[in-house]
């Protein structure tokens, strides 16, 4: 029997920007969970405060009220069991350091030399980059420099991958090589991931569950499992009928998303994260 343990528990997150036109609300009593080894998506409209999130998890932001927490640790500064990946990896990874120099720099002060090495050439064998450790970033394409910076991420061992919309950027085919790439890293390392993503398509392909917003302010309005079967593949996944059907559900949330407040009565929109079934269907 496999035991399922929540891994990051964020609690009734609300978070208020002062402005000079008054506060604004953006994250409005949002709760999820991520439980160890999953695969989860956040999908929601634009500007509803998906990186207010990713930046509280990050313990870059402080919250105006609720509690984040990494395996039962509070988030309060930069956790060190957590790795992101953006969306720009031009400017996350140090144009000046080599590929190698670039996937051990956060190993520094952390880990012994030895072992900082083996996890550098494991880490670049794992997304295929075993052989460019001794060039540049800009001297790759965009795909291979998305790939160093999810290499440093593995080097880390995190207990919890965070992922920013790292695909925006890059062409179809390159994405669509990521994503396997990703699923072969998750498999890989048993890895716990929290993938931020536009794309309704990508979110349903990649994950176990996904998580929808609403406008900001926001909060979770559907916590969708994909029972689509593993190992996922670019062609046969896409044409199952869970595919299509858990996509359009998805997209169907997102298209009628409202704020928080204007969710009728019966709507019931979580605000704790003693909630167990999805709503807003
Ligand atoms: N420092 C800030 N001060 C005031 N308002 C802010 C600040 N940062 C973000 N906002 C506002 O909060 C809301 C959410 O922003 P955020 O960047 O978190 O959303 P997002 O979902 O990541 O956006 P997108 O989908 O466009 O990437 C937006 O209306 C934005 O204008």
């Amino acid at each position: 029997m496999t035991m399922t343990e929540a891994l990051l528990v964020v609690d009734g997150l609300r978070h208020v920007y002062q402005t000079e036109e008054g506060e604004h609300v953006v994250l409005d009593g949002l709760s999820l969970t991520v439980n160890r080894g999953e695969f989860v998506s956040i999908v929601g409209p634009s500007g509803c405060g998906k990186t207010t999130l990713l930046r509280a998890l990050s313990g870059l932001l402080k919250p105006t009220s609720g509690t984040v927490s990494l395996a039962g640790e509070a988030i309060n500064g930069v956790p060190k069991g957590l790795a992101m990946v953006f969306q720009d990896y031009r400017g996350s990874l140090f144009p000046w350091r080599k590929v190698g120099a670039n996937v051990e720099f956060p190993l520094l002060g952390r880990v012994g030399a030895e072992e900082r090495r083996n996890r550098v050439r494991e880490s670049l064998e794992a997304v295929g980059l075993e052989n460019f450790a001794g060039r540049y970033p800009w001297q790759l394409s965009g795909g291979m420099q998305q790939r160093v910076a999810i290499a440093r991420a593995i080097a880390m061992r995190p207990q919890l991958m965070l992922m920013d919309e790292p695909f925006a950027s890059v062409d179809a085919q390159t994405r669509s090589d990521l994503e396997d790439l990703v699923l072969r890293v998750r498999e890989l390392y048993d890895m716990t991931i929290l993938f931020v993503t536009h794309d309704v398509d990508e979110s349903v392909y990649l994950s176990d569950r996904v998580l929808s917003l609403s406008k900001s302010p926001t909060v979770l309005t559907a916590d969708t499992a994909v029972p689509l079967p593993v190992p996922r593949d670019q062609i046969r996944s896409r044409e199952n009928p869970v595919f299509v059907s858990t996509r359009s559900e998805i997209a169907q949330l997102i298209r009628r998303a409202k704020p928080a407040g204007l969710y009728g009565p019966g709507e019931a929109i979580p605000t704790t994260s003693n909630f167990a079934v999805p709503v807003l269907r």
